[in-house]
C-alpha cells in the first residue's frame, strides 16, 4: 500500500495531476494498508470460529477505512478545511487509530503462543509502533512547514520492517511463552477493540454528518453482537457434540463391542455390589458361568465371522426375558458368558439355568462339527449364601470349577456347587437331553 501510495505520487510529479485524480488515489493507498493490519490485530483466530464471523470482522475493518477517508477528506477540504480546529481532529483521530493498532499488536504479540505468530506479531508491533511515533512527528511537523529531511520519517517503519524480517529472530521470541489462559483471553478480547474503533469514529463523524456517523456506530455495535451470537450458536453446537460423544463413550467403556451386553469391568463392578448387598441383607446370590460348547470346531469350520454372529445370538437369548430386569447377564472374555443372579438361592439359580439352556436350544443354531449338530452351552452355577460370604473372585471360581466338571461329563449340562439335583431332562429336539446333577 505504501509502494502504491510512493508511485503514486511520483506518477503525479511526472504528468502533473491538475484534476487531482492522483492525490486522492494516493491518500486512498495511504490509507488503505489500515484494513489488513487492523483485521490481523484485532481478529481472534480462534480454531472451529465461523467464517460468517471473519466476514464481520472484514466488513468492520472496511468499515474504518472508509469512514476515515470520508470524514478526513470531509473536515481537509470544502468549508471545514479553513476551521483550524479540523486539522487538530484529523491528527488525533490518525493517532488514536495508529496508537490503538500498534498497542493491539503488542498485546496480541504477549499472547501467541505458536512460535511463527509471536514473530508475526513481533515484526508487526515494531512497524506499528515506530509508525504511530513517526506519524505523530510528521503531522505536527507538517503544521509548521514541512522541512527537507522530514519526508524521509515516512520510510523509517517500512525500512525496520524489512530489517526484522529479514533478520534471524532474537532467541527471547523462542524462549518466551505465555500460558494458554492468558492467551486464551487477549485473542477473545482482540475483536472488541475494532468495534471500539467503529464506535469512536461513527461518533466522531456524527459532529459533521450525523445520520452517516450514527449508522456506523450503531452498526459496529450490532456486528460484534451477531459475532458473539454467531460464536455462542457455534459453541453450542460443539458442547452439545462433546456431551453426546461422552455419553456414547460412558455407555461403551462397560459394554462388551461384539455382543453388546456388560462387560468385565461392569460384571466386576456389578458382581461386588450385589455380594455386598447379599452380606448386609442376608440374602442369597448366585452366578451362572456359561460356556459354548464345541466353539473351537464351530469357529473352524464356519470361520470366525460366523462365530461372532453366534456369539451375538447367545448373548441376545441369555439377556432377553429369561432374566430380570436387575439381574446381570455380562460377557467374561471369549465364548464365555456370566449370569448374576441377586437375592437367588441356588435351587432358583439352577432352574434359571435350565430356562437359559433351553433357550439357547431353541435359537437352533447349526454346528456342523457339534455332537448334537446344533450349539450347546454347559454351565456351572455357585452361590453366596448369607452364612457363607464370598469374594467376588472366590465365587467366580467356585462357578468355573462346576463349569468344568459339567464339561468333563459331557457338556450340554448344568452343574450346581454344593447342590443335588435329580434333573429332568428339558423339552426335546433331538439333542442330547442329559442334563447333570453335582453336588
Ligand atoms: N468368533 C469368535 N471366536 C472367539 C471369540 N473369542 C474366543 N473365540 C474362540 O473360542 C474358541 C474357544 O475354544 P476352546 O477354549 O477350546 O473351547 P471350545 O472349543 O468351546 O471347547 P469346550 O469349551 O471344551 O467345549 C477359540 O477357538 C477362540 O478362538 C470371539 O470373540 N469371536
Amino acid at each position: 500500500m505504501q509502494m502504491l501510495w510512493a508511485g503514486t505520487n511520483v506518477l503525479a510529479l511526472i504528468w502533473g495531476d491538475k484534476s487531482g485524480y492522483l492525490a486522492a488515489m494516493a491518500t486512498v493507498f495511504s490509507g488503505l494498508y489500515v484494513i489488513p493490519c487492523m483485521f490481523m490485530v484485532t481478529r481472534s483466530f480462534v480454531r472451529n470460529e465461523p467464517r460468517t464471523v471473519a466476514m464481520l470482522d472484514l466488513a468492520l475493518s472496511c468499515m474504518v477505512a472508509v469512514l476515515v477517508y470520508q470524514f478526513f477528506t470531509k473536515l481537509l477540504s470544502g468549508p471545514l478545511a479553513s476551521n483550524p480546529s479540523s486539522i487538530y481532529v484529523v491528527i488525533y483521530l490518525a493517532d488514536a487509530i495508529d496508537f490503538s493498532m500498534a498497542f493491539m499488536a503488542i498485546l496480541r504479540f504477549f499472547g501467541t503462543r505458536s512460535f511463527r505468530w509471536r514473530f508475526f506479531y513481533y515484526a508487526a508491533a515494531s512497524y506499528l509502533l515506530v509508525n504511530a511515533i513517526v506519524a505523530t512527528i510528521y503531522n505536527r511537523v507538517e503544521l509548521h512547514g514541512l522541512p527537507w529531511w522530514a519526508g524521509s520519517l515516512i520510510d523509517i517503519p517500512h525500512a525496520l520492517l524489512v530489517l526484522v524480517a529479514m533478520r534471524q529472530p532474537p532467541r527471547w521470541l523462542r524462549a518466551f511463552h505465555p500460558s494458554l489462559t492468558v492467551s486464551q483471553t487477549i485473542a477473545s478480547f482482540a475483536p472488541i477493540i475494532l468495534s471500539m474503533m467503529v464506535v469512536m469514529l461513527g461518533v466522531s463523524a456524527s459532529r459533521i454528518s450525523f445520520l452517516p456517523g450514527l449508522l456506523v456506530a450503531c452498526a459496529s455495535v450490532l456486528f460484534y453482537g451477531l459475532r458473539v451470537a454467531f460464536i455462542q450458536s457455534r459453541h453450542m453446537d460443539m458442547q452439545r457434540a462433546v456431551d453426546l460423544s461422552a455419553l456414547r463413550l460412558e455407555q461403551q467403556v462397560g459394554r462388551d463391542p461384539l455382543t453388546g451386553i456388560a462387560n468385565r469391568v461392569t460384571l466386576d463392578t456389578r458382581l461386588r455390589e450385589a455380594l455386598e448387598e447379599g452380606k448386609r441383607d442376608g440374602s442369597y446370590c448366585s452366578v451362572l458361568m456359561i460356556d459354548i460348547d464345541f466353539f473351537k470346531q464351530y469357529n473352524d469350520s464356519l470361520g470366525h465371522i460366523s462365530g461372532d454372529a453366534c456369539l451375538v445370538k447367545v448373548a441376545c437369548a441369555l439377556s432377553g426375558s429369561q432374566v430380570r430386569a436387575r439381574d446381570l447377564v455380562a460377557r467374561y472374555g471369549g465364548e464365555e458368558f456370566v449370569v448374576v443372579l441377586v437375592d437367588t438361592p441356588a435351587e432358583t439359580a439352577l432352574d434359571v439355568a435350565r430356562r437359559l439352556m433351553a433357550a439357547i436350544e431353541r435359537l437352533q443354531i447349526v454346528h456342523p462339527d457339534g455332537p448334537h449338530g446344533r450349539v450347546t452351552v454347559s454351565i456351572g452355577v455357585a452361590t453366596q449364601t448369607p452364612d457363607m460370604p464370598m469374594d467376588p473372585m472366590d465365587l467366580l471360581d467356585a462357578a468355573d470349577r462346576a463349569l468344568y466338571v459339567a464339561k468333563r461329563k459331557g457338556r450340554n449340562r448344568v452343574e450346581v456347587v454344593g447342590l443335588v439335583t435329580n434333573d429332568p431332562p428339558p423339552a426335546s429336539n433331538g439333542m442330547d437331553k442329559k442334563r447333570g446333577t453335582l453336588t
